[in-house]
């Protein structure tokens, strides 16, 4: 099964790396050209995976027509980016494996209904779970849901990926694999928020509780399983994300904490927050399905410059209640 991969930040390297593994050829398509130059002459992606060294196997290009004639394509653009660059590609009938996290603003479509959209022949499958792309690049054991409606495409696909070090657990529940990866990473800026402010681990604790509680709550509305949000792409993938400042939505919530503005954090940054994105836009369409997600709300107020005392007041006022 030839791979090419759409995206050239730290993820797209990482599994373009994966993907690489025994010498197989990779195409990865990159929207900067020091990444495909990075890649072709230094097989390092010094932009946006410093210090890993690359299978010499992965060729980089930036044309998106070099992807034609691939077996599947993996989808690693930020999830704001994912309609116009597979307008441009010539997907065809290729196999999608969505690996961003995030629902589009504007529409409120999680990535696999754009990719519908935009590439209306295609197959679709998700690939999500705790990963960070570092980790990952280095070959250190990761788990990942891989969720396909059509079980041939997804066992071809996980036997494709796996390797000792990066074990796909198959899922037929796509929707669920998208909505844990597009929640957790709002949650997670709540987190860093908690970090920032230095409000301690019980609280963080009982943030990442509750933030599950919200996950779930918005997931069975929108026809996820339950099993599939309490697993890797779900409560795995928010544990992670909610505990390290390696994570891009974490530590933007810690700058958050400490009471710096979000347009400060976010101006001249190259890598991706995600959670910044699918904040407003999951805050709408939690309201559309009628679903209570305050966390998320308090997020999207923290974005817009609301004052950080006076939001975790407002959560610690609210009713109390039944846990479940
Ligand atoms: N980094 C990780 O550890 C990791 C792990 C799992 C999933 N993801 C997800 O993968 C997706 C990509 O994240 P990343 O970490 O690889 O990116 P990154 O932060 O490393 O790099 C930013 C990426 O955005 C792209 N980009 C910027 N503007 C663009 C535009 N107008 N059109 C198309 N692309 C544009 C850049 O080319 C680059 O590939 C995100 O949805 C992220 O949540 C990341
Ligand atoms: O750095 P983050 O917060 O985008 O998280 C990266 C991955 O999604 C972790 O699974």
């Amino acid at each position: 099964m030839r791979i090419g991969v759409i995206g050239g930040g730290a993820w797209g390297t990482a599994l373009a790396q994966v993907a690489a593994r025994g010498g197989q050829p990779v195409t990865l398509w990159a929207r900067e050209s020091e990444v495909v130059a990075s890649i072709n002459d230094a097989h390092e992606n010094a932009v946006f995976l410093k210090g890993v060294a690359l299978s010499d196997s992965i060729r980089a290009t930036g044309r998106l027509d070099d992807l034609a004639g691939h077996d599947a394509l993996l989808v690693v653009a930020p999830a704001q980016h994912v309609r116009s660059v597979l307008m441009a590609t010539p997907v065809g009938a290729t196999p999608l494996v969505l690996c961003a996290k995030g629902i589009e603003a504007g529409t409120r479509m999680l990535v696999g209904e754009v990719a519908r959209a935009a590439a209306p022949g295609a197959p679709i499958a998700v690939l999500s779970g705790p990963t960070f792309a570092h980790e990952v690049a280095a070959g250190q054991p990761t788990a990942v849901t891989l969720a396909c409606e059509d079980a041939d495409l997804r066992t071809r696909l996980a036997d494709r990926l796996a390797s000792p070090a990066f074990r796909p657990y198959a899922s037929g529940d796509v929707v669920g694999a998208e909505i844990g990866g597009a929640v957790k990473n709002v949650l997670a800026i709540a987190c860093g928020v908690v970090e920032g402010a230095g409000l301690g681990l019980n609280a963080r604790a009982a943030l990442i509780a509750r933030g599950f509680a919200e996950m779930t709550r918005f997931g069975l509305a929108k026809g996820a399983r339950s099993e599939t949000l309490a697993g890797l792409s779900g409560l795995g993938d928010l544990v992670l994300t909610c505990s390290s400042t390696n994570s891009r939505n974490f530590s933007l919530g810690v700058g958050l904490g400490q009471g710096r503005a979000a347009a400060e954090l976010l101006a001249d940054r190259r890598t991706v927050a995600e959670g910044a994105h699918t904040a407003p836009v999951l805050r709408e369409a939690a309201a559309e399905a009628g679903v209570d997600m305050p966390v998320v709300a308090a997020v999207c107020d923290l974005l817009e410059g609301a004052d950080v005392r006076a939001i975790v007041e407002r959560l610690l006022a609210r009713p109390l209640r039944a846990e479940v």
